[in-house]
């Protein structure tokens, strides 16, 4: 399904061949990852509610994805959110027959920001336990991340140096979760 969803992506920005992202997904080196996560209902918070939205307990704090996609299912709990650009946290409804689609640093690198990593959290729930289980699509930890050169045709200069997938995680081992990884990477625009 990741490589489905990739290859769409990849038809959609009319980039040839369309296989780019997905066979870094499908080489025997791909640095994949599976997770289960599990939030214990966490009965304190009802003593916490103050009616301003202040008090919400975190259960997972928020982050972006490094990889290239995410791909998370989970049962009938809420607590995924996701930031939208003017500040808000909105919820993502939960559904256990849906999957949710992420995209990570290194397509939003590869897309030259065209696709974006979005920051998302997740709140810890009083009454049910969430489950979640996700698929991270990642590359090989050799593999040059950089914005793809057919993107860069136009007028486009590219936003990103380039750096290798373990160059990525190692940088990414001195940071905290909620920072913004890709800092680092990107260029200094001239001005
Ligand atoms: O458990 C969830 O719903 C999201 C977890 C998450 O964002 C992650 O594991 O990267
Ligand atoms: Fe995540």
């Amino acid at each position: 399904m990741s490589c489905d969803i990739l290859e769409m992506l990849a038809e959609g920005l009319n980039i040839h061949p369309k296989n780019v992202f997905s066979k870094l997904l499908m080489d025997e080196n791909s640095d994949s990852v599976f997770r289960v996560n599990h939030y214990p209902p966490c009965s304190e918070i009802e003593g916490l509610n103050d009616n301003n939205n202040n008090n919400d307990l975190i259960g997972f704090g928020e982050h972006t994805d490094p990889q290239i996609i995410s791909i998370l299912r989970s049962n009938n709990t809420s607590g995924l959110q996701i930031l939208l650009k003017d500040g808000h946290w909105i919820s993502v409804p939960p559904d256990e027959h849906s999957f949710f689609v992420n995209v990570g640093d290194s397509l939003q690198v590869m897309t030259n920001g065209r696709f974006k990593s979005v920051k998302h959290r997740v709140l810890a729930n009083s009454v049910k336990s969430r489950l979640s289980m996700i698929y991270f699509g990642g590359p090989p930890l050799s593999e040059k991340i950089a914005p793809l050169a057919s993107l860069m045709e136009g007028e486009d200069s590219s936003l990103y140096k380039e750096f290798t997938w373990f160059e990525y995680k190692k940088s990414a081992y001195k940071t905290r979760l909620a920072d913004n990884r890709l800092i680092l990477f990107e260029k200094i625009a001239a001005s």
